[in-house]
């Protein structure tokens, strides 16, 4: 079973209302009350230099402003009382639940290829416990906040999260992350097939690989899997509403 972080904060209630979020293919409607910000592996693993993506050699200078769009979002989340639940990637520090040769992640994984083609970084790399596993300062986790662990690329698979989410009466995933391309488009795509809305914010998301796979990422998911949103609209779109304890609920 995963582990879940919840602390025992209340935080302030998000509004019921319905706003409406500018979005491609067309505009969303939403309750602020039924969404959540999905924010993806923002772990010191993607987003800081010296981390294992950055060691295994992807250019990784787009964190950078991915970490301050991905700020405001939260910012603005939190001011409306918007659920925030962050993935984060890795394995226990021996490496079962990454799978041994029989699994295709252990082909697959470019961390465990790094730790293999370099053994003295072996322990190091997305284990739970290290600094590449943290979550990135800059966005640390705050009460309220709901911290779910994953051991694969989609945070749906052989997670808690679905039950976490149903019971709260979320059906909007608003998702933000490192990589567009990987962990962001397969939960997304998870998401899709267990009928929630999920939109991705382009300019809150970081690709590993040539510009061109963030594109793709935005087309698969503006054509087959959800809606595609940017921070500004976001944040403009969930201060619309009246704070629900405003209009005393
Ligand atoms: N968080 C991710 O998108 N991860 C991508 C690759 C990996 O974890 O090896």
């Amino acid at each position: 079973m995963t582990d879940v972080g919840i602390t025992g904060y209340h935080a302030p209630k998000a509004p019921t209302q319905s706003v409406t979020l500018p979005a491609r293919p067309e505009p969303l409607t939403l309750k602020p009350s039924e969404t959540a910000v999905i924010v993806v592996d923002m772990q010191n693993a993607y987003a800081t230099e010296g981390g294992y993506v950055d060691i295994a050699g992807f250019d990784i200078s787009g964190a950078k402003g991915t970490i301050a769009n991905i700020k405001k979002t939260l910012d603005a989340a939190r001011q409306n009382g918007v659920q925030i639940v962050y993935f984060q990637n890795g394995w226990d520090k021996d490496y079962v639940e990454a799978g041994g040769p029989g699994s295709p992640n252990w082909h697959k994984s470019n961390a465990l290829k790094t730790m293999r083609a370099r053994p003295e970084l072996q322990g190091q790399l997305l284990s739970k416990g290290g600094w590449d596993y943290a979550i990135i300062d800059e966005l640390a986790p705050q009460p309220g906040d709901i911290v779910v662990p994953k051991t694969r690329y989609s945070g749906f698979f052989n997670t808690g999260v679905d039950s976490i989410l149903r019971a709260r009466g979320i059906r909007n995933l608003v998702f933000v992350g490192i990589a567009t391309n990987v962990c962001v488009e397969s939960s997304l795509r998870d998401a899709f097939h267990l009928e929630y809305f999920g939109v991705m914010l382009e300019d809150a998301t970081n690709h590993l690989g040539p510009e061109f796979i963030q594109q793709a990422t935005i087309f698969n998911v503006e054509k087959f899997f959800g809606w595609v949103s940017t921070v500004n609209d976001f944040c403009g779109a969930i201060s619309q509403a009246a704070p629900a304890d405003a209009a005393g609920e």
